[in-house]
């Protein structure tokens, strides 16, 4: 998407010395930085400490960083360590694994000389399908949004209300909440969009606004605990997230606070979207609240936040007494009977087994 008259994705090679180089989100909007991840500890670095973040920006990043370590040592050993040093960055995201398996079985099966230039081939493949899953996933919801406007009435807003960032800048490009919201407005569609805070980090008040900002998208950021009051007072049309693992039984695990914006939905009959491409369902997970491992980030994120004096310096600031301890649960799982449907590239599925399913049903066991 753009930045400035410029079109950018998440993460990219530069084409003279072949650098993989990201957009560094720590800085945004405050700061447009970008930098080249040079070394496998950088990657590794870059997804745990959130340079990059978002489920599929996550795996995209870590299919590079395989691609650079195989171009400095192409050994089995060394493709099982990429493995492991990366998979251990975050524990949630379920296409960081997808990501690193396609990896690492496809590099087993080529001789050690060709691994080098195979992986940067599939790194840079793995990024272009996500380009087109997410284009898609855009096309699916835009007709969810085209029969909300239709229902309203010409010239009326749709209102969209969205948590954390499931935007461009969260995959590789488009994103997978927002792709239906930029469709719609390419479309045509009076589109406006809530964008909640999501404390700790507040991606959406540093991401989320920043990329609708960038593409003079009609918004407005509240505090996480708005939601609800906006939904009773019939300001809410549809409610579209990410998720960064959905079970296969449709269980959503999602950025923290997902969950509560859920529940206000069911109670006031608001459908509630999850976008997503397939790369995110973990066929082997069938209940959420069990099986999915919740990443515990640093207290340091409560109990501090990020941003800009007014002298246009950025800081860190302490909002609460020296001592009061944070704790910090990164995401949650909102059960499938509280999911409307899961928007994919192959279309829209029921969020239970069979809906799935229907739509994949190669994963069929
Ligand atoms: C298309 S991104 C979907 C999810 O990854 C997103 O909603 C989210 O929760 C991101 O969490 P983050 O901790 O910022 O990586």
């Amino acid at each position: 998407m753009k930045v400035g008259d410029t079109h950018y994705r998440s993460i990219w090679r530069n084409e003279d010395d072949g650098k993989v180089m990201i957009i560094d989100q720590r800085w945004l909007p405050h700061e447009f930085r970008i930098v080249s991840l040079d070394g496998l500890d950088d990657f590794a670095t870059a997804i745990r400490d959130m340079w990059v973040r978002g489920a599929p920006l996550i795996g995209a990043t870590a299919a590079y960083g395989v691609a650079v370590e195989m171009a400095r040592d192409a050994s089995d050993a060394a493709l099982d360590n990429a493995w492991e040093v990366l998979h251990a960055t975050r524990p949630t995201a379920i296409n960081l694994r997808w990501a690193l398996d396609d990896m690492r079985s496809m590099l087993r099966n080529t001789p050690v000389e060709r691994r080098a230039d195979e992986a940067m081939r599939r790194a840079a493949e793995i990024c272009d399908m996500d380009v087109e899953t997410n284009r898609q996933i855009g096309l699916h919801g835009l007709e969810i949004l085209r029969e909300i406007a239709r229902k309203k009435g010409p010239g009326e807003p749709v209102n969209v209300l969205t948590h954390c960032n499931a935007g461009w800048i969260a995959t590789v490009d488009w994103g997978t909440a927002t792709s239906p919201i930029y469709q719609a407005v390419e479309d045509g569609m009076n589109v406006h969009v809530w964008v909640d805070e999501t404390r700790p980090r507040n991606q959406g008040a540093q991401l989320t606004s920043w990329e609708l900002n960038s593409h003079g998208i009609d918004h407005h950021l509240v505090v996480d605990n708005a939601g609800g009051h906006l939904m009773q007072h019939g300001d809410v049309d549809v409610v579209i997230v990410g998720t960064d693992r959905t079970t296969a039984s449709g269980d959503v695990c999602n950025k923290i606070g997902t969950y509560l914006k859920a529940l206000a939905a069911r109670d006031n009959d608001i459908p509630f979207y999850v976008a997503l491409p397939s790369s995110t369902i973990d066929w082997t997970v069938h209940d959420g609240l069990a099986e999915i491992p919740i990443e515990e980030r640093n207290q340091d994120e409560v109990t501090r936040v990020f941003g800009k004096l007014d002298d246009g310096s950025t800081a860190h600031v302490q909002i609460s007494p020296d001592g009061t301890p944070g704790a910090n649960p990164a995401f949650d799982v909102t059960p499938a009977r509280l999911v409307t449907g899961l928007i994919t590239e192959r279309g829209v599925a029921e969020a239970s087994e069979e809906g799935l399913l229907k739509l994949f049903p190669e994963k069929k066991r």
